[in-house]
């Protein structure tokens, strides 16, 4: 399969602070790339210098083959982005704003009007058509500012948070969307910190920590790879040891690994097992195998790091 949206090598610094360090990422057609960091990780940096919006220190990107830094113009008339900032014309009509993105991205005649109607039946948004921007409220907003985007099914699609502040409603047209766009071949890049419309999107995964991608992979590699189902037994006092079963004590804490379909049954057990010791028990936490525990393993490691730094800098 050819590759549609290559990253190679892309640096960041904003004064001494390098933002990105060598960042190389591939989305092949098709696929939805979901890029997860912390706030400040970088993510709208990269994406924003991929769209052109922002230009690298170093590196290389391409869009549909095309050099964005030789020829920005061209590689701009196969992507689509939708801003984390909405970027949308308050006067003018919800038909307007479609129809004026559809031109500037080359459509002409009666074939703009036509997908005009269609990403607004997409989006929900037909009953606005005729109505100015301004009186739309916020979701509906993020859902004409993401139609924006999309109206001339670029080969590559950016989209920065796309779903912040939106209503159920106006969330599921967003993900309705981007779906049927990847089905019909764009490459997506979304970034979000809600982990759940990853999984809706089944998208596959890169998690950008300090300037790098530590990890990426598909959800269920990630998952397998980085998080782990468990029951947790917390105490008022030294956690007792169990005969049965493979718990682990760790001070006031009782950890058992198991299968997630397996959860309730290991309770259930060690329950049995701890008899009238049950008593002192003061948690108990099903911690199920998901994305976002994986993500938490990844990029724990760091909080972990500052810690110790911390520790070299205050007084004894
Ligand atoms: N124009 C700028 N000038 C200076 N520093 C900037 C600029 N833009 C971003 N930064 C800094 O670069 C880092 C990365 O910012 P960026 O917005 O790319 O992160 P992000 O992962 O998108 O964060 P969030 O999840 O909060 O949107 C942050 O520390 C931010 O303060």
């Amino acid at each position: 399969m050819t590759t549609v949206l290559e990253i190679e090598g892309v640096s960041k610094k904003y004064g001494d602070h390098e933002v990105l360090i060598g960042v190389d990422l591939v989305v092949q057609p098709g696929q939805i790339l979901g890029l997860l960091g912390a706030n400040g990780a970088g993510k709208t940096t990269l994406v924003s210098i991929a769209a052109g919006l922002r230009t690298a220190d170093a590196g290389r990107v391409r869009i549909a083959g095309v050099d964005a830094v030789s020829n920005p113009r061209e590689a701009q008339s196969h992507m689509g982005i939708a801003p984390q900032e909405l970027g949308i014309y308050p006067t003018l009509t919800v038909a307007d704003n479609l129809g004026l993105f559809a031109r500037l991205a080359g459509m002409k005649g009666p074939a703009v009007r036509q997908r005009v109607e269609q990403v607004a039946e997409l989006l929900g948004l037909t009953e606005k058509l005729k109505k100015q921007a301004v009186t739309l409220s916020g979701g509906q907003k993020r859902r004409l500012h993401t139609g924006m985007a999309i109206l001339h099914r670029p080969d590559v699609l950016f989209l920065d948070e796309p779903t912040v502040g939106a209503d159920v409603q106006s969330r599921a047209g967003i993900l309705a969307v981007v779906r049927e766009l990847a089905q019909q071949g764009s490459a997506v890049v979304y970034t979000t910190h809600y982990m759940t419309e990853l999984e809706q999107l089944d998208a596959d995964i890169a998690v950008l920590q300090r300037g790098r991608i530590v990890a990426s992979g598909t959800i269920d590699e990630l998952v397998a790879r980085h998080s782990s189902s468990k029951v947790v037994l917390k105490f008022d006092r030294s956690a007792p040891h169990l005969a049965d079963g493979d718990w682990t004590v760790d001070g006031n804490t009782l950890v058992s690994h198991a299968a997630a379909t397996d959860l309730g049954p290991s309770l259930v057990g060690a329950l049995t097992s701890l008899g009238p010791a049950a008593a002192d028990l003061t948690g108990v936490e099903l911690r199920r195998a998901s994305l976002e525990n994986a993500f938490v393993a990844i990029t724990g490691d760091t909080i972990e790091a500052h810690g110790e730094e911390l520790k070299d800098v205050v007084p004894a």
